[in-house]
This record gives structure tokens, sequence and C-alpha cells, in this order.
């Protein structure tokens, strides 16, 4: 059984008749990527994952136990999630925000102990933002903001990381050392999920990935299985020119739409 593991799963898209159920696990020491044209249901299923959305139909079971058997902070102990929207809606300091990765593991009321500020101190110092330690988020940059949200999920140190467009706002050198990231967090034991727009980036990290359709259809497997030139050319309706580099797929759009 994997650590995290969908189970007949059909998300819940508005509007939409039901899709193809997704049997998947996902184990750990995997890195899977969700690849999906706009509003294909990429963040819905990411979100229902984590527990945060009622499926359609079908269930998700983290640990070998069904999603909603788990208190929540049960839950947050094991799994952490790098959303693609943040509402910073009071004004937290990085460090404050980066300590509420730690939150799962304390008690009503409990003080962070020394431990939880070193997670957090090591945290920051690895995603290379601890000088911003005592800065407003509310004035960060995206690629700042985005680097605090890692850190934040670092410090959580779950054994299953979702990540919702983790290359967002981050600069080449800063998608690598993202990347860099999660892939040691897979070595480590980890199952890593992440939706992606980039399929370059996809090829470069990815050794599983879930294909979503707009209209509910998915495909899933092994990189060199799913990463084919009809596939990709199919899922976006775009034509796409493919090349290779140091034995992995490359692929960009063509000039011109699918026809
Ligand atoms: N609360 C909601 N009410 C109505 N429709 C919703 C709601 N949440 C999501 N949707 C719709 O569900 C579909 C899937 O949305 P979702 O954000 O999961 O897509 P996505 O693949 O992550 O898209 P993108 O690549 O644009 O981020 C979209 O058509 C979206 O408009």
């Amino acid at each position: 059984m994997g650590l995290l593991e969908a189970c007949g799963l059909v998300i819940d898209i508005p509007e939409r008749s039901e899709g193809r159920a997704l049997d998947i696990a996902f184990e750990p020491g995997q890195i899977w990527g969700v690849l999906g044209p706009n509003g294909a249901g990429k963040t819905t299923l990411l979100h229902t994952l984590a527990g945060l959305r009622e499926p359609c139909s079908g269930s998700v079971w983290l640990d070998g136990k069904a999603m909603t058997d788990w208190r929540r902070r049960q839950v947050a102990q094991r799994l952490g999630v790098v959303f693609q929207e943040r509402h910073d809606g009071f004004p937290a300091t990085v460090r404050e925000t980066a300590l509420m990765g730690r939150h799962p593991f304390l008690s009503l009321w409990q003080r962070e102990g020394d431990n939880d500020l070193q997670a957090v101190h090591d945290a920051l110092r690895q995603l290379g933002i601890q000088h911003l330690a005592h800065r407003l988020v509310t004035t960060l940059s995206g690629g700042e903001r985005q680097r605090l949200a890692f850190a934040t999920v670092l410090a959580q140190n779950p054994e299953v990381w979702l990540a919702d467009e983790p290359s967002n706002h981050l600069d080449l050198q800063h998608q690598t050392a993202a990347m860099q990231l999660l892939h040691r967090q897979a070595k480590a034991g980890c199952a890593v999920v992440m939706c992606l727009h980039d399929v370059n980036l996809a090829a470069r990290w990815c050794d599983n990935l879930l294909l979503l359709y707009p209209d509910g259809e998915a495909c899933w497997g092994p990189q060199d299985a799913m990463l084919t030139l009809d596939a990709l050319e199919r899922l976006y309706g775009q034509r796409l020119h493919q090349g290779e580099i140091f034995g992995k797929p490359v692929f960009m759009p063509a000039a011109g739409g699918w026809s």
C-alpha cells in the first residue's frame, strides 16, 4: 500500500460528468508530476489528496488509513502542501509564518520549543531566506514568498509533499533548488506529488506522471510511457517539437495552434 493512495477517486469538478476513477499509489521515494491544461483539475486533485476537498466518489488513504478517519492535526503531521494561492491575512513575519509548519506538533497554547525554532532556522537557511526572518511576509517578492512556502513545509517535515506549481515565481536557479529539495525529500523516503505546467521540469524531475484531461479522462504511469509527443499534443491541444538532452526528452511548443 502506498504512503498516499487514491482509490477509485473521482474529483469533484462542478458541471463535469464523472471522469476516469484514479487508482494510484504514491509510494515513498517517488516523485509524481500532474500535468494538464488550465482547468483540468490539477489543483482540485491536490486539495482532494490533501483531504481538503470532498471527492465526487472514491477515497484517499494516508499511511494505510482512510483520510476521513484521521484527525486534521494528524494529517498535518504527515502531509504538507505547498499551495499555489496564499492569503496572508495578518501581518506575520517570515519566521512566524515558517513556525506554522511546527504547529501540528504542538498542543493548544504550547509554545514552540528549541527543536521547533531550530527546524525553522534550518529550513529558512536551506531556502536561502534566513536574512529575511524578521521581515513581514507582505513585503516579500513573489519568489521569496514561494521559498517561504517551501521553508514552512520543510519545517513541518512531512512524509508526503503535495506541491501546486512549485516553480511559480521562481527564477531558474531557485526552480532548480526547489526541485532538488523535492528530490532530496523523495530520496529520504517521502512521496512527492506536484502539479506542473512546465513539461520539461516534469521530464527532468518526475519519475511518474498523471495526465489530466479537461473532460475528466486521465492516464498515469512511468515517465517514459507518459511523456510522448502524441500524448502531450493531445493533452494541451498544442503542436510540439521534441528533442533530447542528456537522454531526457525536451519539448518546445511549435508556432501556431493544433491544426
Ligand atoms: N469552487 C468552485 N466553484 C466552481 N467551479 C470551480 C470551483 N473550484 C474549481 N472550479 C472549476 O473546476 C475546474 C478545475 O479547477 P482547478 O483549479 O482544479 O484546475 P487546474 O487544472 O488546477 O487549472 P490551472 O492550470 O488553471 O491552475 C475549473 O474549471 C474551475 O473553474
